[in-house]
């Protein structure tokens, strides 16, 4: 069995113990690194404090090497919080309005993939397969590729694919289409994104569909296809199972005194919907007086991005809007919403799904919600919960007991809740059941072996067949 190679912007790092941190995602990579002995690198999250990047700091657990990098303040500013967060985040959620295409930001971008190469290519063996993941990332196989490598090498994007009116906004979107096209195998989070990509392959000629999600872009055949993320059910369904240990789940219970509980847990982010989902709790509360002093609407939400103007707008507006709704509906006795704006760790998260009534996911825009499933998964299968979702977020694709909601419709969402909490339980059963069976099959584990058996299978390099002029793939200055 090839061994694995793969490269993120975070490195979850496990800890003393070695134990994997919390996170479907570092579960399943760090199993199948050790599985097969491999590498992760990426970005340590750290910056140094002169203008250089850090050279490469490698540390050995097991059967898996960590390749850390400390970026420069320089890198960070431009390649994470610039081009990452204020260009391709917002372009992928749609949010055109919140994107800021400054030149050095997107020559800081690429600039850093150059170096992520540079430092990954002499740890590379001949015969690993390489596993690039998410937006930080998309030229790195182009600048491999240009470095001599003809290994195996798959992409999978975690957030949305626009459609062509939206990613040809972008100044260097050729670039950025070039560099997915170097790809063997380019991975998204559901059909839509799948169709999207090929639209924008198709629209301006860049490339053609070959058929069996087969594409030929740039003088080279490569696949692009579906693989909705998951998260690790069963061990987290057990996890919820045994929550009551957690003295914090206990007295969270107890200071609910019986009212029905909402849950909302998201990242500070724009794409997340949280301003309008306190709209429609709010209007929720309005439309139903009987509610008041009965319902409780938790929302866990921690800070995200700071860095990033618009995240720091966002924490303003979303503090606002509580303590507004707060103001207007509390009584001495009941505060209808309480906003936290700190992490919670997985396993009291897990307790505090299952003792909610409803799980309110509303994201206006989201690459899967993994909040979603993990919500289901913490369900008592005798007295589950609904499940309120999105039908924007890419676990609607699959979640079909859920309550489907469009985020915008302030009434809708409000009308949702309503049903929600008066559902008798015989369909609530029923509704659960149509979704447990499918996320304890296709879990985590089966994400990431699908990947890689598909990365294993197709797509295959076959040697520099590009033609000579698309060799150097990386010209960003050439499109900006
Ligand atoms: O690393 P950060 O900038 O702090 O952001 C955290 C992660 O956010 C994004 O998550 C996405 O991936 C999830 C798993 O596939 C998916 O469920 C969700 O819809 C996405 O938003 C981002 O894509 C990650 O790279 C970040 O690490
Ligand atoms: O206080 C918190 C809030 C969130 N999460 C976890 O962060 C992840 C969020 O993933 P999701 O796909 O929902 O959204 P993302 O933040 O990746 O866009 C989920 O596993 C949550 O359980 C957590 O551990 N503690």
């Amino acid at each position: 069995m090839s061994r694995l190679v793969v490269i993120s912007n975070r490195v979850p790092l496990p800890d003393k113990s070695g134990a994997a941190p919390a996170g479907g995602l570092a579960v399943a990579l760090q199993a199948a690194l050790e599985e097969r002995g491999g590498i992760w690198m990426g970005w340590s999250g750290k910056s140094t404090s002169g203008r250089e990047t850090s050279g490469i700091d490698i540390r050995e657990q097991g059967k898996i090497t960590y390749a850390l990098v400390d970026l420069s303040r320089k890198d960070v500013e431009e390649y994470y919080a610039g081009f990452a967060n204020r260009v391709l985040w917002p372009l992928c959620h749609y949010r055109l309005d919140l994107t800021d295409y400054a030149r050095k930001d997107m020559a800081g971008y690429f600039r850093v993939n150059r170096l992520f190469a540079q430092q990954l290519a002499p740890l590379i063996k001949p015969d690993d397969v390489i596993w690039v993941h998410d937006y930080h990332l998309i030229p790195l196989a182009a600048e491999l590729r240009q470095m001599g490598l003809k290994n195996r090498i798959g992409f999978f994007l975690h957030i949305p694919w626009p459609p062509a009116d939206v990613l040809f906004t972008l100044p260097v979107h050729e670039t950025i289409m070039r560099g997915l096209a170097s790809y063997d195998l380019v991975g998204f989070q559901t059909r839509h994104d799948a169709e999207n990509f090929a639209g924008c392959l198709k629209r301006e000629g860049i490339g053609k569909e070959l058929g069996q999600g087969l594409f030929e872009a740039y003088g080279h055949v490569f696949r692009a296809d579906v693989f909705p993320i998951s998260i690790e059910t069963a061990a987290f369904a057990e996890a919820a199972r045994t929550s009551r240990r957690h003295a914090l789940v206990g007295r969270m219970r107890q200071s609910l005194a019986g009212r029905d509980l909402i849950i909302g847990v998201d990242r500070l982010d724009y794409s997340k919907g949280i301003t309008n989902r306190i709209e429609a709790f709010e209007r929720f509360i309005v439309n139903n007086p009987d509610s008041r002093g009965r319902v409780t609407f938790l929302q866990v939400t921690p800070k995200s991005r700071s860095e990033v103007p618009e995240y720091g707008d966002m924490q303003r507006m979303v503090a606002e809007l509580a303590g507004r709704v707060n103001g207007a509906l509390s009584t001495v006795d009941w505060t209808p919403i309480r906003y936290v704006n700190r992490s919670i760790g997985r396993s009291v998260l897990a307790g505090l799904y299952r003792m909610a009534q409803v799980g309110l996911v509303t994201p206006l825009r989201d690459g899967m919600n993994l909040v979603a499933k993990e919500y289901v998964a913490a369900q008592d299968p005798e007295n589950p919960g609904v499940l309120i979702l999105s039908r924007f977020a890419g676990a609607a694709r699959e979640l079909d007991g859920a309550l489907l909601v469009n985020p915008y419709d302030t009434d809708a969402v409000s009308d949702a809740i309503a049903r929600a909490l008066s559902m008798p339980i015989e369909a609530r059963r029923e509704r659960w059941n149509q979704m447990m069976p499918h996320l304890l099959e296709n879990d985590v584990s089966h994400w990431c072996e699908s990947f890689l058996k598909a990365l294993a299978g197709h797509g295959e390099t076959k040697g520099d067949e590009r033609p000579a002029e698309t060799k150097g793939i990386l010209q960003p200055n050439d499109s900006i």
